[in-house]
């Protein structure tokens, strides 16, 4: 959709005109007509530009109809996970582990399980919730879930188009907050993080009993050291580690400013209403929400969080300072803590989503050796 609205015709390396986006492609005009004829009236027919709206418009569709049955699929599994999980009518506990793109939500799954997830320091390296099964300390077995990672000012069509993969969050038993505490801008990282967890539809109470991991901890700098870093959650702030996250976020941004490059298409045909021109000329991006970055976790800072942000949210916010757990992911530290800190929560937690099934219940069916007799008979 974000390319539907910016299309420009562009003169390729070969020579031959085209509609883009990107590329290092000379921009030729706004319009051109890529068939129907010659002269000053080219003709009925598709425009080029319609054409490759219409392409952009199908492939939206298809892509769609396919997140569709992702979501058709993981709810008939989650389904058969709950009513099925270790024995009879005992589905297995699920930990989803969420947090802002490269916290290190894979890597501590991978830790955690003995697995190995793809991970990688570059934004949304994972885009498909994958389970782990995990044992605590108590014996008990788990399902972690690794989640695609949050990111600050996602258009609405992208959280939208995550949906299938936050479900399983909303459905997990309990949550971790994987924190990257080497980040510069933490307290940002964090209320992005709560604010999708909100958008999507979690409960207070599993936000209340979420667990924060504090990730990252083995990581130094020249002069900087993890104790000033966790001095700086602790006090609300953000780190003051620089490097490749600054680069991260500049990424992000980057793309906006190369379009202004490009000369915008004036198509007073376009129809625009499901595009991302929409979302561009709205400010917040989310809605009455708003981008809280000020999220504090003492009493005696004041909220930077807009005024629309009920004192119930900002609430929410502040009781996350709760049980925390450092850890270092990649060097395997903390991982035992977090484990148990895991089967302490769960033991409190209600056994959710558990559907109790009387082993009577079942359908009657006959014995196989009566229904082979019937059908000799027959
Ligand atoms: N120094 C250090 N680096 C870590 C640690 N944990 C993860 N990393 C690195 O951080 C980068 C991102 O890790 P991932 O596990 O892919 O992060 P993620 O949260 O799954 O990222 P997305 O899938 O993009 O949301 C990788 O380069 C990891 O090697 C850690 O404890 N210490
Ligand atoms: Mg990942």
């Amino acid at each position: 959709m974000y390319k539907k609205t910016r299309l420009v015709r562009l003169r390729g390396k070969s020579g031959r005109s085209t509609f883009g986006t990107d590329g290092d492609a000379e921009v030729v005009s706004a319009r051109g007509r890529g068939s129907g004829g010659r002269g000053f009236i080219s003709g009925a027919g598709e425009t080029e530009l319609q054409l490759q709206r219409r392409r952009i418009s199908e492939r939206r569709s298809s892509l769609l109809l396919q997140i569709q049955e992702v979501r058709r699929t993981r709810a008939v599994q989650r389904a058969g996970r709950k009513n099925r999980g270790g024995s009879y009518g005992q589905g297995l506990p699920t930990v989803a582990v969420v947090g802002y793109t490269n916290a290190g939500k894979s890597t501590l799954v991978s830790a955690l399980s003995n697995s190995d997830l793809y991970s990688d320091s570059r934004l949304f390296a994972t885009v498909d919730p994958k389970l782990r099964s995990v044992f605590l300390p108590s014996g008990k077995k788990v399902l972690v879930s690794d989640t695609v990672g949050f990111i600050s000012d996602l258009p609405v069509q992208l959280v939208e188009a995550f949906h299938a993969t936050l479900e399983e969050v909303v459905e997990a038993d309990l949550l971790v907050h994987v924190l990257d505490c080497t980040a510069p801008n933490l307290n940002e990282h964090r209320s992005t993080v709560f604010q999708v967890l909100d958008q999507i539809g979690v409960s207070k109470e599993k936000l209340e009993n979420m667990i924060e991991v504090w990730n990252k901890i083995d990581y130094q700098e020249e002069g900087m050291h993890f104790d000033e870093c966790v001095d700086d959650i602790e006090d609300g702030e953000a780190s003051s580690f620089s490097g490749e996250k600054d680069d991260m976020d500049s990424e992000l941004s980057s793309g906006a400013e190369n379009d202004e490059a490009f000369e915008a298409i004036d198509d007073q045909d376009g129809d625009y209403s499901d595009g991302w021109l929409a979302s561009e000329d709205v400010e917040d991006p989310w809605g009455e929400g708003g981008s809280c970055t000020g999220l504090k976790t003492t009493d005696d800072q004041q909220s930077e969080c807009p005024k629309d942000w009920t004192t119930e949210k900002q609430l929410q916010l502040q009781v996350q300072s709760g049980p925390h757990v450092r850890t270092s992911a990649l060097m395997g530290v903390g991982l035992q803590e977090l484990l148990e800190l895991i089967d302490e929560k769960l033991k409190d937690a209600p056994k959710a989503n558990v559907v109790e099934r009387d082993p009577f219940d079942r359908k009657w069916r006959p014995p196989r050796t009566e229904e082979a007799g019937v059908a000799v008979e027959q």
